[in-house]
Formats: structure tokens, sequence, C-alpha cells
């Protein structure tokens, strides 16, 4: 398990390991993981120069400790100290070691000097409000450089519980690593937390963390669907793998329900069909597996839905809606659908009361629609949202984007780290919806078969890119085969 803790269950386990350690020793261990990260950081730099920056609090003292370590290590380390910035007690030693290590202190951002590396230690978790005046200032000077940044426990200006920034027109460093103390926190991996924590790295420091008590959420891992991912019997047939129904596809977007389709048939699926609103193409020349039927007559009976890609929201896409919530069949509902049960509380209300597994998967303007809330709300906080959805409608929810957020009516929250901005482009979401369906209709679990989704939809976008297809120009058309290689590769490394 990766777990993530929120601030207050940090201090929490801090306080507790506090009481038990000399003073200052969790400060010095941080300090030796952050350096010891610095040194690698700057190893390939002949001469290296580095620059420290130390707030006010213990995120300065960590600050103090490393340019104490890489003074002693023979490394031109210059402190930038907060102006006014007092001295915790736990960093007056490491203040006292820099000072004899032949560490340089300057009042201001050196003019000319190319940092070999730049350590953030404005603040950590403390972070009270927007950054302003010196430590602003600072962070946009550092930003607009290209110095490689290296973060102490969170980047300064990130909220580490929601992976926003702080404050209404907020500024924080951008990091191209950053070194997390105690244990690993969810801002970091969602939101903006992905572009301005980069790499992360855990440093326990020694801590042991709480047994019993449950973290905030988890980072999604193969581990927490590896057990449906078995190699297929010999004596097998179509009719063990299921049927998928996708529904949608009303004028002029018939793309979406092929592109789940698609999707679906290449995640394994055993049928697949695709029942449109609009006028029923017959046939896709790509993808002649895929059976077309009109969406008015079809019954569905026997297949998992995938419903609302290209939907419309037209009276007939209603009644299609309601007929399919009403069943017990497997569902997942995404995007126009999304857009007509946030328009009806009926919908609501029947999804709500709905014992068949179903699955959410709104991107922040649907999560936003069905909340009645700005999309700056979803942002600001995306699993308190993700969670809200989830225990409202009694569904599994994923919302998308940048670090999905998934969970479930139980509270549980899983944020998916695969995955990169080659999936921002139309229909991306689409075969997301399809690849669940799929493993839905093979028979996995609710909650597993999102999680498995939207890690493998994730992956195929990290494989095309290690491919050189992609970021740029990565066609939502392109991933169904990419997460076919995804899955085919985890079943014969953990089933096979
Ligand atoms: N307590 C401990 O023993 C340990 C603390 N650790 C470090 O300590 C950090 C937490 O330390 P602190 O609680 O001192 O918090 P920080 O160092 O993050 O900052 C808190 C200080 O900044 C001030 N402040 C907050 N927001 C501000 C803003 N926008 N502008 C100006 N001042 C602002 C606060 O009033 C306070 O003085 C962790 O993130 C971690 O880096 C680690 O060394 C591990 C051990
Ligand atoms: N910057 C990003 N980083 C990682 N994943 C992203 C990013 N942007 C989009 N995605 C993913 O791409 C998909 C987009 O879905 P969606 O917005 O519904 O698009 P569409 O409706 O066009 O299919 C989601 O799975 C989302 O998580
Ligand atoms: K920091």
């Amino acid at each position: 398990m990766k777990p993530l803790y929120s601030v207050a269950q940090i201090r929490d386990i801090e306080t507790t390991a506090l009481a038990s350690l000399p003073p200052g020793s969790l400060m010095q261990r941080a300090g030796q993981s952050a350096s010891e990260l610095a040194v690698k950081l700057v190893a390939h730099r002949q001469s290296p120069q580095v620059l420290v920056l130390a707030g006010p609090g213990n995120n300065g003292g960590d600050a103090l400790e490393v340019a104490a370590n890489l003074g002693q290590a023979g490394i031109a380390v210059t402190v930038l100290r907060l102006a006014g910035a007092s001295t915790p007690p736990d960093s007056a030693r490491a203040l006292l070691r820099a000072r004899a290590g032949g560490v340089r202190f300057a009042d201001a951002l050196p003019a000319d000097v190319d940092w070999a590396l730049v350590v953030d230690g404005l603040f950590g978790i403390g972070l009270a409000r927007a950054l302003s005046g010196a430590a602003r200032a600072l962070a946009c000077a550092v930003n607009e450089h290209d110095w490689p940044v290296l973060a102490l426990d969170v980047p300064s200006g990130l909220d580490a519980d929601t992976g926003a920034l702080v404050g209404p027109d907020g500024v924080a460093v951008r990091a191209g690593h950053t070194i997390t103390f105690i244990g690993d926190k969810p801002g970091l991996h969602t939101g903006q937390g992905r572009d301005y924590a980069g790499a992360v790295t855990l440093a326990g420091l020694g801590v042991e963390l709480p047994a019993q008590a449950p973290a905030e959420a988890q980072l999604n891992e193969v581990a927490l669907f590896a057990r449906y991912l078995h190699p297929r019997a010999q004596n097998s047939h179509k009719g063990s793998f299921g049927n998928v129904a996708v529904i949608g596809g009303a004028r002029g977007m018939l793309g979406a329900p092929v592109l789940a389709a698609r999707g679906a048939l290449l995640a394994g699926a055993g049928r697949v069909f695709v029942a449109t609103l609009d006028r029923n193409p017959g046939l896709d020349m790509a993808q002649p597996e895929l059976m077309f039927r009109d969406a008015a007559g079809y019954d569905p009976a026997g297949s998992t839905l995938v419903i609302g890609p290209g939907m419309g929201d037209s009276a007939d896409a209603l009644r299609l809606l309601h007929r399919a919530q009403g069943g017990a069949a497997p569902l997942v509902l995404d995007a126009d659908a999304l857009n007509l049960i946030a328009a009806n509380p009926d919908l609501q209300l029947q999804l709500a009361q709905r014992t068949g597994a179903t699955a959410l998967t709104p991107h922040p303007l649907e999560a936003a629609r069905l909340l009645g809330v700005t999309i700056a709300v979803i942002q600001g906080d995306r699993m308190a949202a993700a969670r809200e959805l989830a225990a409202r409608l009694r569904c599994h929810v994923v919302l998308k984007g940048a670090g999905s957020v998934l969970a479930r009516p139980d509270g549980m929250v899983v944020i998916n780290p695969t995955g990169n901005p080659g999936l921002a482009t139309a229909g991306t979401g689409d075969v997301l919806a399809g690849i669940c369906g799929a493993l839905l209709a093979q028979g996995w679990p609710g909650w597993e078969a999102l999680l498995g989704a939207v890690w493998v939809h994730g992956a195929a976008a990290d494989r095309l890119v290690a491919q050189g297809v992609g970021p740029i120009g990565l066609t939502a058309g392109e991933l169904p085969a990419a997460a076919r290689a995804v899955l085919n590769a985890l079943v014969l490394e953990i089933g096979g």
C-alpha cells in the first residue's frame, strides 16, 4: 500500500514520534535524507553552486540542516533566509554548524549565478496563507529560471492536502523533485501538485506509521486490482468475457461511442455493441467486430452498459438513461449521462438506489454540474469533491484530470499516478469508459474495475509517450491498442 496522509495526520504522527526522540533528531534525519538526494542531483556538475532558501519555521530548519551537510561535503552553498526569520529551537544547531562550515549567507538573491540546484525550504506543511512579500518574490524569481529545484517536504505555496495553490492568486515554487517527510501527501499527486512537486521521494525518517488508523487516501497501484489479472482458461469462448453495450452517439457525435466501444473491445470484452441515437452507421470499417444497433428499439439485456458518450440531452437520451439505471446490469455513466443526471433530481434518486455496480466518470466540469458548484471549487479540493459525489450518489466515482481521484461511498479515496497531458485531447475519456465497461463485463467487481481501468488507461498513454507517440498529438484512437498491450503485459507479469 502507498498511503497518503493529510497534514493533520502527519502532525499527529509527528507528535507521537517526537515524544520518544531526542530534540532535533527528526529534523536532522530530514536534512540527512534531503542532502543525500541533493548530492545526487548535482553529481553531474563541476563545482556546483547550491542555493538554499530557508523560511521561518521547521521547514527552514530542514533547509539549514541541508545547507550544513552540503557545506560539510565541500559543496559551495549559499543560504537565503527570509528576512525576520526566527530560528526554531531545533534548527539552532544546524544554523551554528552551517555558519561554522563555510556556508555563505546572503540577504538577497545573488545575481548572475547559474545554480546547480535550488533547495526550497521556505514553507512546508505549516503554510497558513498565500505566499506574499519576499517569499512570493523569491518563488517567482526561482520559477522564472530553469534552475533545478528540490522542494523539502512540499513545494512552498502548495496545499499538501488538496494539490491546489494556497490563495486565490496563489504562487508556489515549481520543483522538479520533492522529498517529502514521514508520509506521502495527497496534494503532491493531484491537481497542480503534479506540476509543482515533480518527482516525489518519500523519506520516512524512521517514524512508524499508525497500523490501525486509516490514511486519508492512497496511490493507485497494480496490487490493488492484481487478483483479477488472471490468464485466460484454454477452454473459454467469447461468452466467457461478457458483452458490453455502449449507448450514445447523437447527431454529429458518433465518434464518442465508437471510441468507447473500441476501448471495450481491445480491453477484452467478448462482444461489443454500439447502440446509437442518431443514424446507425451499421459498420465501423476500422473495427468491423463492433455490432451496431438503433438505440430506440435495442434491448441491452445481458450486457454491461456504458452510457453517455456523445448521447446528447434529448428526451430519447433521458428515457434510455432512466431505463439503464433501472436495470441491474453493471453501469458506466459518462459524459452526457452525467449532465442529464445533474439536471434531473429523479435520476439522482434512482442512481442512489441502484444495487448493481455503478461507475461515474466525470471530468471537473461534469463534477461541478453534478454538485452544483464551480469548477474552481472542484479543483480547489478534488478529493473532497470526489468523496462527496460518491457519498451522495452512492456510486464509485473517478474525478478525471491530472492525478485522477477515485472515491467510494464509504469514503475511501485513491489517487491515480499514471497518465500524462497527452490525454488532454478529445475522446480519451470515452476510451476510459469503454475499458471500464470491459473489465466489468469480464467479471471484475465495480471498485477494482474502476481502479484497473484508470490505471491501465494512464499507463497506455505513458507507454505511447515513451514510444514518441505523444504527448503532442496523441489521439484517443491510439489508446485502445496501447491499453491492450499494458493489460496483456500485466497478466503475463502477475497472473502468468
Ligand atoms: N516538527 C518536526 O519535528 C519536524 C518538522 N519537519 C519540517 O517542518 C515543517 C513544518 O514546520 P512548521 O510547522 O514550522 O511549518 P513551516 O516551516 O511550514 O512554516 C510555518 C511558519 O511559517 C509561518 N507562515 C505560514 N504561512 C506563511 C506565509 N504565507 N507567509 C509567511 N509566513 C507564513 C507560520 O506562522 C510559521 O511561523 C514540515 O513541512 C517539515 O519540513 C521535519 O523536519 C520533520 C520533523
Ligand atoms: N493533463 C492530464 N494528465 C493526465 N491525465 C489527463 C490529463 N488531461 C486529461 N487526462 C485524462 O484524459 C481523460 C479525458 O477525459 P474527458 O475529459 O472526459 O475527455 P473526452 O470527453 O473528450 O473523452 C481522462 O481520463 C483524464 O483523466
Ligand atoms: K518547501
